[in-house]
């Protein structure tokens, strides 16, 4: 519906409003730019929506008076104290949804009105292409219907699911930290091929290039990755004596590790 509203500034919120905006050239999202209100305390982070083409205000009162979805991306640490400042304009109408990582949908419910219909999701960065991958969970006073405007809407941003709320945390060690540790790897891959007398930037385009094949192979062929790997392995060929080193550097071990500290640092938000 029009006067769709969304508050919310920063990086993450961006992605996912560009992921969702519609006519800005490859962008097939399905929300005109002027029906989004972006509010932040500082002009500095309202530039980028205003360059999509957003409306913006410093008012979060503003955003929620004006809106019926509204989107919280705040740091945790700030959420209490604009749940406290925006709770005596939240009516039944609102659809709140929070991306703010470890901040359970209880907690949402427990600082807002006693009715109101909190969504709680968690995106990543490539929503901003339009191949995010967002997992989110309902509160008890939302309906099917609620839902399903939500997936819709966010469908243009990528993959999006719903999930128990048990794995949200997880998607958060899996997925919308789990970029970073991709990021980590093309740098890695690219490093490599300069020491041995590539060019960066090519070093880099090829890199992930590399990456985009690889995800799309297995999103494509549905295998497991064990068998694509398995299948660039020729007998004592080069890969098998990477994946050797690779393995003898304990990477799986490492990325697993990674998870695991994401996803109990994203619970022990919770707790902060
Ligand atoms: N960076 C990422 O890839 C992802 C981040 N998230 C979540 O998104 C949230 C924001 O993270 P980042 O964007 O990385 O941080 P950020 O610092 O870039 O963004 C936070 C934004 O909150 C705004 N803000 C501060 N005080 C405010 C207030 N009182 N009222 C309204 N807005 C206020 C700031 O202006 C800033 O634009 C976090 O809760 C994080 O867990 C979730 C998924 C992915
Ligand atoms: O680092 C963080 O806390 C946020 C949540 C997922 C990605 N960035």
């Amino acid at each position: 519906r029009t006067g769709l509203v969304w508050r919310l500034p920063g990086i993450p919120a961006r992605p996912v409003a560009r992921g969702c905006v519609r006519g800005r050239g490859d962008s097939a999202g399905k929300v005109p730019a002027s029906n989004i209100l972006a509010s932040a305390p500082s002009d500095k982070n309202l530039d980028a929506w205003q360059e999509l083409g957003c409306r913006t205000t410093h008012c979060n009162l503003e955003v929620v008076h004006r809106s019926t979805l509204v989107f919280l991306a705040t740091k945790p640490h700030i959420l209490p104290g604009v749940l406290e400042e925006i709770r005596p304009a939240v009516g039944p109408y609102h659809i709140v949804v929070s991306l703010v990582a470890g901040v359970t949908i209880q907690t949402l419910q427990r600082l807002l009105p006693p009715r109101t219909k909190v969504l709680r999701i968690m995106p990543n960065l490539p929503c901003v292409v339009q191949a995010g991958a967002m997992v989110f969970s309902r509160g008890s006073n939302v309906g099917d219907e609620e839902a399903a405007l939500l997936k819709s809407l966010l469908s243009s941003c990528g993959l999006c699911e719903e999930v128990p709320e048990s794995y949200i945390d997880i998607h958060t060690g899996l997925s919308g930290s789990g970029v970073a540790y991709v990021y980590l790897f093309a740098e890695a891959l690219a490093e490599g091929a300069v020491k041995m007398g590539m060019p960066g930037a090519l070093a880099s385009r090829i890199a992930a290039q590399t990456l985009l094949g690889a995800a799309k192979m297995l999103l494509e062929t549905g295998e497991h990755p064990a068998k694509l790997r398995g299948d660039v392995c020729t007998p004592g060929g080069t890969t098998i004596y990477a994946l050797h080193q690779l393995e003898k550097g304990a990477l799986r071990a490492t990325v697993m590790d990674a998870v695991e500290a994401a996803t109990n640092r994203a619970c022990d938000m919770a707790k902060d």
